[in-house]
């Protein structure tokens, strides 16, 4: 039922609204990239890519309220928002685009916008009613995940190995808290050691931003080369044992999928490609069409 001429009669101009509203966005900061990518990852992953991820809580908790997506950074809610009211703000367009078609639109324009490849979006979601913060815990991989594990989790939605450490490039660009990685600097395996996956200047590095009483604000450039930049630099990174969480060096560590992250190092036109593909079946994960869902007037709330 996705296709990408979804509003061709309902909002013609909607493409061109929302990458304004996210070029402005981007201007006022660069965090809006890494924001928006992982909002819409963790909102796909949960319930599908229905901006459930963006619903408040009301007499229950909401997912974004769970443990792991208050770590989400504020500012891809607020480009979602932003665009959405752009949207509204066009005679026409009000209430005809639904905030999960919104989200996945300014997923685009931010890779595009850091250099990344751009790509037509399928676009037809509606947004969905439920948001519950239980339901976070089992879909979203966590940073020391096996790959056997990572892989269960990707296929149950369809996607593939490739599809997994394509994805995963999105670690390319943003950030992570220290805690998301501090047990392989100061604790692996709870004996008091580094990780031995782990370039050494790069744990040593790692000890120093990241001190044993860090605050908890404190946070690393997932890409110590090009943060900002949506490249290829992620795989080249794993070869040489940079890659900063346990999930990440995985790829590298083993057989089956190391040949892909060289493959993605060594052309970064495969990289875009394969990544384009992944992130169209990303964003084709449990569409809510007909009665299943609504195009929510307030992204924050259900009608
Ligand atoms: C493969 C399994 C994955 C795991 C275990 C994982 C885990 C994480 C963790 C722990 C962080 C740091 C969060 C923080 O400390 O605030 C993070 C950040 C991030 N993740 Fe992932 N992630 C995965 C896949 C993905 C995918 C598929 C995408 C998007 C397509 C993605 C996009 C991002 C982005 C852009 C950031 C930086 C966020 C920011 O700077 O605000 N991740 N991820
Ligand atoms: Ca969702
Ligand atoms: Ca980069």
């Amino acid at each position: 039922q996705l296709g990408v001429d979804y509003y061709r009669n309902t909002c013609p101009n909607v493409e061109s609204i929302v990458r304004r509203a996210v070029e402005v966005k981007f201007q006022q900061t660069d965090v809006t990239v890494p924001a928006t990518l992982r909002l819409f990852f963790h909102d796909c992953f949960v319930r599908g890519c229905d901006a459930s991820v963006m619903l408040a809580s009301t007499n229950h908790t909401s997912e974004k309220d769970s443990p792991i997506d208050l770590s989400l950074a504020g500012d891809g809610f607020d480009t979602v928002i932003k665009a959405k009211a752009a949207v509204d703000s066009v005679p026409g367009c009000q209430n005809k685009v639904s905030c999960a078609d919104i989200l996945a639109m300014a997923t685009r324009d931010v890779i595009a916008l850091a250099g990344g490849p751009s790509y037509a979006v399928e676009l037809g979601r509606l947004d969905g009613r439920v948001s519950t913060k239980g339901s976070v815990r089992n879909h979203i991989p966590l940073p020391d995940f096996k790959l056997e594990k990572l892989n269960q989790m990707f296929a149950s939605h369809g996607l593939t190995l490739t599809d997994l450490v394509a994805l995963s490039g999105a670690h390319t660009v943003g950030f992570s808290h220290c805690n998301q990685f501090s047990k392989r600097i100061y604790n692996f395996k709870g004996n008091k050691s580094i990780d031995h996956t782990l370039n050494p200047a790069y744990a040593k590095e790692l000890q120093q931003k990241c001190p044993k009483n860090a605050e908890p604000e404190a946070a690393v450039q997932m890409d110590p080369v090009t943060p900002k930049i949506f490249d290829n630099q992620y795989y080249k990174n794993l070869q040489q044992g940079k890659g900063l969480l346990s999930s990440d060096q995985a790829l590298f560590t083993h057989k089956r999928t190391r040949e892909l992250v060289n493959l993605f190092a060594s052309n970064n036109t495969v990289f875009e490609t394969s990544f384009v593909s992944a992130i169209t079946k990303l964003g084709r994960i449990g569409i809510k069409t007909g009665h299943q869902g609504e195009i929510r007037r307030d992204c924050s709330m259900v009608n």
